[in-house]
């Protein structure tokens, strides 16, 4: 399968702590990726570093080809990266919809507004806000935000979605509906990489997982293979995520 992103060495300090530290990996098409790993370990920043929210000391990250690591957010978000965040994002004074038709707008398929909220419409009905269109962003529980966050990600038509801890917070019910979603995305060919501490859904969604610590990558595989491995166990041990 040929690699959609191939990423070698990247690394990025704040002060002297070496949040990742020479992380390599090769993702293809299609894919979906579980990027695990004890709290503080970089899975975060390695996100900001792929989409280029935080600028990179080292590394190379290709991208359908073409080196994205010195590129800003915006251009690599018009190559086709989009993500939801950990903390959501949300333009609150905005209504549900005009956030997600931003998405659109600024994209990997570029729309006028018309367009825009044309498409948004059965992205917010995908996710579960279908009747909620037109109210204010503001309006919305954290888990909702999340939500329209993931309709925003979705109509900007990306090759690459990456989601920070989506499912997170979630109800049991919730959390089989977004396992549920993410497998349908999956369907229509996005490749995923997703950070999570809910392992259930790593093993249900995931055919390949990567395991973080200390900013590097101890572990990849199958879920179980992954997972079971000695320097994954240790690397957990004494973390309430275990
Ligand atoms: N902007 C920043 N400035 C300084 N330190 C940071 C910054 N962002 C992250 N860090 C530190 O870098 C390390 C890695 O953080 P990161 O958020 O990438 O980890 P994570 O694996 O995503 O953790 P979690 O599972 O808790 O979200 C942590 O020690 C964190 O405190």
């Amino acid at each position: 399968m040929a690699a959609l992103i191939e990423i070698s060495g990247l690394s990025k300090a704040f002060g002297g702590l070496r949040a990742v530290d020479g992380f390599s990996a090769s993702i293809g098409r299609g894919e979906v990726v579980g990027l695990v790993g004890p709290n503080g370990s970089g899975k975060t920043t390695a996100l900001n570093l792929i989409t280029g929210n935080l600028p990179a000391d080292d590394g190379i990250i290709r991208f359908n080809g073409r080196r994205i690591e010195a590129m800003p957010a915006h251009r690599i978000t018009r190559a086709g990266i989009a993500r939801t965040f950990q903390l959501v994002r949300v333009m609150p004074s905005m209504t549900i919809a005009e956030n997600v038709a931003v998405g659109a707008i600024f994209g990997a398929a570029p729309c006028r507004p018309a367009e825009a909220m044309a498409r948004a419409v059965p992205l917010l009905a995908r996710v579960g806000l279908g009747a909620r269109a037109h109210q204010p962003a503001a309006s919305l529980t954290y888990i909702d935000q999340k939500r329209l966050e993931l309709a925003r990600a979705l109509a900007g038509r990306p090759s690459l979605l990456l989601l920070d801890e989506w499912l997170a917070g979630l109800n049991p019910t919730e959390l089989d509906e977004g396992i549920a979603l993410i497998r349908t995305i999956a369907r229509d060919g996005i490749t995923i990489i997703m950070v999570e501490h809910v392992m259930d859904a790593i093993r249900a969604l995931c055919g390949h997982c990567i395991v973080m610590n200390a900013g590097r990558k101890i572990a990849e595989g199958t879920p179980a293979e992954a997972l079971a491995d000695p320097a994954v166990v240790k690397a957990y041990l004494g973390d309430d995520d275990a």
